[in-house]
């Protein structure tokens, strides 16, 4: 086996490209087209358990050799025990037997996997491994801040982990209230954050809060006033006793401001000073950070510039969150669901690139989706197995099914626990029989260590593979083209808002088709997009539709409910 170090992942380029996870196993792979034709897997699954592909399962070795796969059962299991990768005290292992990469292939990709080590010796120093944005990727050193590149950044850290755990323990302990809840203290947290600033706390909340955590939490990580209003409705009295954490590292995405001014406007509503139990999670000196200092929140912790929103969940982003649910250890069956989604930001957001370092257009990147084993079997395994082959999957196995003393035999010598684990390992065999390459990674239990070392093994394997794809990792450019035309359709949305206003303050009012309306706002080429904030509008009676319905755009004419005589001047 060539010598790669072991705390990395060995990769070849398309080898990232999808991964899976249940809650004891999740799931999540390439995405992919149709689906085929439903050859009942659920049979072969059960038939399976801790063995390698059954014979009615084994798919012709020919195609397994196309791809360059092992079929020699015992030649399998001297590559199994030969890559087996195990960190002892992490409890952590990573099986890549199942991936279909050569000795020569390795010997190969050594000098780049060396440079690609070195440059995260670099990274780690400190070196500027942004370059687009001119930063530092220091996210490493918040799991052990002697690693910072000096002593200012280490106690910054620091610091702030110490004022994480005393306001954490403060407010767990009721040394701080909420100002008017019956309770005395706070029971409830409301998250609002939207990508990096809600994925990890979602992520880590789901696989380690236990069932009555001391402050329960829940998430508004969309501006879709209707689940907002859920989350609030679900809140009810207790909003009284709801801290709520604004989280968002530049302190001005729409969506997160969104859902701020919303719960502001339900405090109002309910007559409780927001300020009271605001707490903003920010860079210094942002606009959240300043709202939250003028209006006197009752906490602001810092979210450092040389953190990503993607990594930042070892940061205050994801600390403060953890700290006030009191984790404790909790195994429990589903658990680890939110990690593919967690993780299809980290691997998108990082590796989804259109030009490298050296500005070639490369168009990376890889696709991740998932849920959870074993009901993403009874979902999309099918097309896996036998639709078309872009991916490879990986499973992410635990193998302490339940807390000790809690498991039963549900059929002689079987546990519910069996029955998931036989899952696993049959989907393993059985992807792996018609030439589907996947990785395992396996840990003990889910723990906060476990977790912890889940999120640092895939934030090392993006950044180990940008360096391999040579691509910058940290800067997500694509995700500004989208926020622009969002921010240019509601400029657009205020200028139909002022032609249609101005007709309809006409007496009499003076409906408009949509072409009359593109004409007025000077837009004639935006006529389409004119065309759906109408019916938006419309459909949330914000306009009235005089005359033909939104089904036949050219029928339409359009006036206000209202005029605006303030909005005319
Ligand atoms: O924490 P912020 O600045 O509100 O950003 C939220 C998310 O938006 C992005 O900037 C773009 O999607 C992510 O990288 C980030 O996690």
């Amino acid at each position: 086996m060539a010598s790669i170090p072991s705390s990395n992942l060995i990769a070849k380029p398309h080898l990232l490209s999808s991964s899976s996870s249940s809650s004891k196993l999740q799931l999540f792979s390439l995405s992919s087209s149709s689906l085929k034709t439903n050859t009942s897997f659920k049979s072969f699954i059960t038939h399976s358990v801790a063995r390698d592909a059954p014979a009615s399962v084994t798919a012709t070795d020919a195609v397994k050799k196309e791809k360059g796969l092992e079929t020699d059962p015992k030649v399998l299991w001297e590559r199994y025990t030969e890559w087996l990768y195990q960190h002892k005290e992490l409890g952590l292992y990573i099986d890549v037997s199942r991936v279909g990469f050569s000795d020569e292939f390795v010997k190969e990709m050594e000098p780049r996997f060396m440079k690609a080590f070195k440059d995260m010796v670099e990274l780690e120093k400190g070196a500027i491994s942004n370059p687009d944005e001119g930063r530092m990727v220091g996210h490493y050193w918040l799991r052990n801040p002697k690693l910072a590149p000096n002593s200012f950044l280490r106690l910054q850290i620091e610091n702030n982990i110490e004022a994480i755990s005393a306001f954490a323990d403060d407010v767990v302990g009721g040394k701080i209230k909420p100002p008017s809840s019956p309770e005395g203290r706070f029971t409830q947290i409301l998250s609002v954050g939207i990508g990096g600033s809600a994925l990890g706390p979602q992520f880590v909340a789901e696989a380690l809060a236990p069932d009555n955590p001391p402050l329960k939490i829940r998430f508004i990580d969309n501006t879709d006033p209707a689940g907002i209003d859920h989350q609030i409705a679900q809140l009810g009295s207790e909003l009284a006793s709801t801290l709520v954490i604004v989280v968002s590292k530049s302190g001005g995405t729409p969506e997160t401001r969104n859902g701020l001014l919303e719960v502001q406007k339900a405090f109002r509503e309910a007559g409780l000073n927001f300020s009271k139990q605001g707490v903003a999670i920010t860079q210094e000196n942002s606009l959240l950070d300043n709202t939250a200092r003028i209006e006197g929140w009752l906490a602001r912790f810092p979210m450092f510039d040389w953190v990503g929103g993607r990594t930042s969940e070892m940061s205050a982003v994801g600390l403060l969150a953890a700290a006030l649910q009191d984790m404790v250890v909790l195994p429990y069956k589903d658990s680890l669901l939110l990690f593919s989604r967690y993780l299809q930001q980290l691997v998108m957001e990082s590796l989804g690139k259109e030009f490298d370092l050296d500005g070639n257009r490369v168009n990376q990147g890889l696709s991740v989706y998932g849920n959870k084993g074993s009901t993403d079997q009874h979902a999309y395994i099918q097309q896996l197995r036998e639709g078309v082959h872009n991916f490879f999957a990986t499973f992410i196995e635990v193998l302490r099914d339940r807390p000790p003393g809690h498991d039963w035999e549900l059929e002689p010598g079987v546990t519910c626990g069996d029955y998931l684990f036989g899952m696993l390992q049959g989907t393993r065999s059985a992807l792996y029989a018609n030439g589907r390459e996947s990785i395992t990674v396996t840990v003990q239990e889910v723990t906060p260590r476990s977790v912890g070392a889940l999120i640092a093994l895939y934030e090392r394997a993006v950044g180990i593979y940008a360096s391999l794809v040579n691509i910058n990792a940290y800067h997500q450019p694509g995700v500004e083209a989208g926020k622009k035309a969002a921010g240019e359709v509601l400029a657009l949305q205020k200028r139909v808002l002022s032609v249609l206003n101005e007709a309809s303050c006409k007496d009499p009012v003076e409906p408009l088709s949509i072409e009359q309306v593109a004409d007025r706002c000077h837009a004639p080429e935006d006529i389409e997009m004119i065309y759906k904030i109408i019916a938006h509008m419309a459909a949330n009676d914000r306009a009235i539709i005089a005359e033909g319905d939104c089904g036949s755009p050219r029928s339409v004419k359009v006036f206000l409910g209202e005029c605006n005589v303030d909005a005319l001047y």
